[in-house]
């Protein structure tokens, strides 16, 4: 049997309670013949306070060592006088940009259960099934110089740099266009050409390489507030969207909560293929944070970090059928009525975090 690499590193608040969740589903494959090997390390605040840095350097190496890194959530207000450089958010940063993730996929799918569970109105939301796909290790998150300065007169001044290349913008593109044509065939790019020079080079650059290498495709231009309105105003008019590493940050936890709820929506986070192996290095999280607001109190909802296995399931170890499998697990547990707080009806009984992993795992054995 395959025995599959795994690190966990469940981080803070939320982070560990919805990771119990998923070694429960890894477990259960590796009872039924997925083999999967964990080891399991210190992210964010609580490696700060073990080591006084956002992550150690030995588990980057554990990091880069493992087939796939399964991310709980990161951060809170204990570290919120924490130096930047050394801050939870810190080690999540690390960890995309050594690893080379630039390539986020989050996956934004309605289940039939929730369709009333959506901000918006079941009509708008019901079978929504789009793809954001996020440049995850250029633009203002990395482009230097990055400071505040104090002037002469005592004031300060604040700098971010939104930078991209003509090669960091076309790797991403072309993810976006192969996961179309296994789509839908249709590519969104947002991007604020009105306003930024980066947004007009990634505008020339998606023409020029839907022209040499995507014209089976069928691509639109739009400027990214107005994908944010309509994402709200009629989202299934969207396949897959291609964006940079701020606007799809923001884009996508607007489009967790036409699923109904952040506590949702997964991700993959994926690097280049390895011409040789034909492996890549990923890391697999949910979109959400630590959310200080639930933590410690069993509430978390734990699907889009369950989810978010199932996409390493599919991405790295191209286990589809387990993928599939687990994906009908959800959306049984989901159509049970079986729902955590911030999915459930108005005045319905909500459970907490462990009873829908214990939900899933029981999905799991009845549909084997
Ligand atoms: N990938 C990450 O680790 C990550 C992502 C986003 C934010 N953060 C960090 O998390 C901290 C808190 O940030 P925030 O409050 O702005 O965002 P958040 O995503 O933690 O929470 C926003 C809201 O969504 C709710 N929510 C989030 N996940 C949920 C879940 N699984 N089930 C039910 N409800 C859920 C929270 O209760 C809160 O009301 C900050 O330090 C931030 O930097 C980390
Ligand atoms: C925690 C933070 C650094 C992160 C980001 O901004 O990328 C988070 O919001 C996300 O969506 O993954
Ligand atoms: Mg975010």
């Amino acid at each position: 049997m395959a025995t599959h690499k795994l690190l966990l590193l469940p981080g803070d608040g939320i982070g560990p309670e919805v990771m119990r969740e998923v070694e429960k589903i890894v477990r259960w494959f590796a009872k039924n013949g997925i083999g999967f090997e964990t080891e399991t390390d210190l992210v964010g605040g609580a490696a700060y306070d073990a080591h006084g840095a956002s992550i150690s350097e030995a588990a980057m190496v554990r990091a880069q060592e493992a087939d796939a890194v399964l991310f709980g959530a990161v951060g809170g207000p204990k570290w919120d006088g924490v130096p930047y450089a050394v801050r939870p958010e810190a080690g999540l940063l690390r960890l995309r940009k050594d690893l080379g993730l630039f390539a986020n996929l989050r996956p934004a799918i309605c289940y039939p259960a929730l369709a009333d569970a959506s901000s918006l109105k079941r009509e708008v939301v019901e079978g929504l099934d789009i793809m954001i796909v996020r440049e995850l290790t250029g633009g203002v998150y990395f482009g230097e110089p990055k400071e505040i300065v104090t002037l002469e007169d005592g004031s300060q001044r604040a700098v971010d740099t939104q930078l991209y290349t003509t090669a960091e913008i076309e790797r991403i593109v072309r993810v976006a266009f192969d996961l179309a044509r296994k789509r839908r065939n249709k590519v969104s790019s947002a991007e604020k050409s009105n306003v930024m020079k980066t947004g007009v080079l990634w505008r020339q650059i998606v023409s020029r390489l839907h022209k040499a290498e995507g014209s089976d495709l069928q691509l639109e231009h739009v400027l990214a507030d107005n994908c944010a309105m309509q994402l709200v105003r009629n989202p299934k008019q969207f396949d897959v969207i291609v964006t940079d590493n701020l606007f799809g940050d923001i884009l996508s936890d607007i489009a967790a909560m036409l699923t109904g709820s952040l506590g949702m929506l997964p991700s993959a986070s994926l690097g280049a293929e390895d011409p040789k192996t034909g492996t890549r290095k990923a890391l697999y999280e949910p979109v959400h944070g630590s959310a200080p607001d639930i933590a410690g109190k069993g509430l978390a909802n734990p699907i889009a970090m369950i989810g978010s296995f199932g996409m390493a399931l599919r991405y790295s170890f191209g286990l589809i059928e387990a993928a599939d499998m687990l994906d009908k697990a959800i959306a049984n547990v989901l159509a049970s009525g079986t729902r955590t707080k911030d999915i459930a009806a108005p005045g319905a009984n909500a459970v907490g975090t462990q009873e829908i992993g214990d939900g899933i795992v029981k999905e799991l054995s009845a549909l084997s």
